[in-house]
């Protein structure tokens, strides 16, 4: 497939050193030393990039594998077990040490880090999208380092992600990452699976929704989940927010330093739309309609022309039964669709804000979730794409 291996036009990689939100992504292929363990010197080199990126000011989120591997290290298990129960004990023993070795590798660099354990309905219950989101906002407003991984002792066969790929594409969306940056055992995607065809050559860059990618990614190997397969759809996955996605061998030195620089080191499938447009489709496309605001024409004003959150203030009316973090229509004083969003309060409580100032809130409802009903990040304008 020598036509795969298109030519590197600089800009693609240009927009990869331009990234200020990364989520990197360490496979169990790569962490675990083959079996044999954490490996610990690995680790620690990997930190000191993902250290370097935070000191130059990138955000950075870690999503790593490797619990089960290094649980079944420390029980003395020679083969992945198939039962669930058997997972998710392994899971269990061998996260406490993953967070663990982390933790010490970023101390010394005097960065802080915190565990996030994700299940798939933590990312697909709007409310618990919403917190999810904010929680991972604030850490890494705080300069926090989150390092997320399954909650794999929790989840059953039906509703586990099972590859980290996909759980690292699916944090790019909820956070509007500009990359993902996938660190595993092969310099990146082969036209064919290195382990069994020595000839196999490695696509420098393609577009991430090439459906050739789906035909040429093979499965995984001895410890890890999913293979190449799951990383070329954790890539379209990533395209869908807008976000590039890199592929990447973890052994190679300065890696992540080196793609953040626009080196042109393994494979970058890029999205076909700019981040803001393939976001808005997203938004767009995603949720069913559960209410409707009606808006005053300032709030109408402010959102068309400035791009602003919507605030209580701005609304007039609210009909529909909601909740937290589901989409409600915005529309006009005639009933022109304005804009399509997340809401922050569920429909009792937007009834009791409506027309309230943000500061006001606290006082109306004896709490507050947020100053605005909904976030701009959280919106989409109709018929302005
Ligand atoms: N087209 C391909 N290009 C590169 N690697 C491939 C391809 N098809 C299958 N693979 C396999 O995918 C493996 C990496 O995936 P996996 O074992 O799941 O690792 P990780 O734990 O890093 O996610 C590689 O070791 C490689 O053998
Ligand atoms: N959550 C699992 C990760 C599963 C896994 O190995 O994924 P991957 O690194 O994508 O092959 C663990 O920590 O063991």
């Amino acid at each position: 497939m020598t036509d795969a291996t298109v030519t590197r036009p600089a800009a693609a990689r240009d927009a990869v050193s331009g990234a200020r939100r990364v989520v990197v992504k360490i496979g169990s292929s790569l962490l675990t030393d083959d079996g044999r363990g954490l490996d610990e010197r690995a680790i620690g080199e990997w930190v000191d990039q993902l250290a370097e990126l935070h000191a130059r000011g990138v955000e950075v989120v870690l999503v790593s594998s490797g619990a089960v591997a290094e649980g079944m290290v420390r029980l003395g298990w020679q083969v992945r077990p198939s039962a669930l129960h058997d997972l998710q004990a392994a899971a269990a023993v061998g996260q406490t040490g993953l967070v663990r070795s982390y933790e010490d590798h970023f101390a010394r660099h005097g960065v802080r880090t915190a565990q996030i354990l994700l299940t798939h309905d933590d990312l697909s219950n709007r409310k618990r999208y919403l917190n999810a989101r904010s929680a991972l906002r604030t850490l890494l407003g705080l300069g926090v380092v989150p390092i997320v991984n399954e909650n794999d002792t929790v989840v059953t066969d039906e509703i586990r992600f099972g590859d980290n790929d996909t759980l690292g594409a699916l944090v790019v969306n909820l956070l509007e990452a500009d990359a993902l940056v996938i660190l595993t055992d092969q310099e990146g995607l082969y036209d064919a699976d290195p382990r069994s065809n020595p000839e196999a050559a490695l696509i420098g860059e393609g577009k991430a929704d090439d459906p050739r990618w789906a035909v040429v990614a093979g499965d995984g190997g001895r410890l890890g989940r999913g293979g190449m397969a799951t990383k070329v759809r954790a890539a379209r996955l990533a395209a869908r927010s807008g976000a590039l996605t890199l592929i990447a061998s973890g052994h190679q030195p300065h890696v992540l330093s080196r793609l953040l620089d626009g080196e042109s080191v393994g494979t970058l499938l890029t999205p076909d739309h700019a981040p803001i447009t393939a976001r808005k489709r997203w938004l767009a496309g995603q949720l069913q309609v559960r209410g409707r605001l009606t808006l005053d024409d300032g709030a109408v004003r402010q959102l068309r022309r400035q791009g602003s959150s919507l605030l209580a203030v701005g609304v007039v009316a609210v009909e529909g039964e909601f909740r937290r973090g589901d989409m409600v229509l915005c529309v006009d004083s005639v009933g022109e669709p304005v804009a399509k969003g997340l809401v922050n309060y569920d429909a009792f409580d937007a009834r009791r804000i409506q027309g309230v100032a943000s500061r006001d809130i606290a006082a109306q409802l004896g709490y507050i979730e947020a100053p605005e009903l909904i976030h701009r990040d959280n919106m989409v304008i109709i018929g302005a794409d």
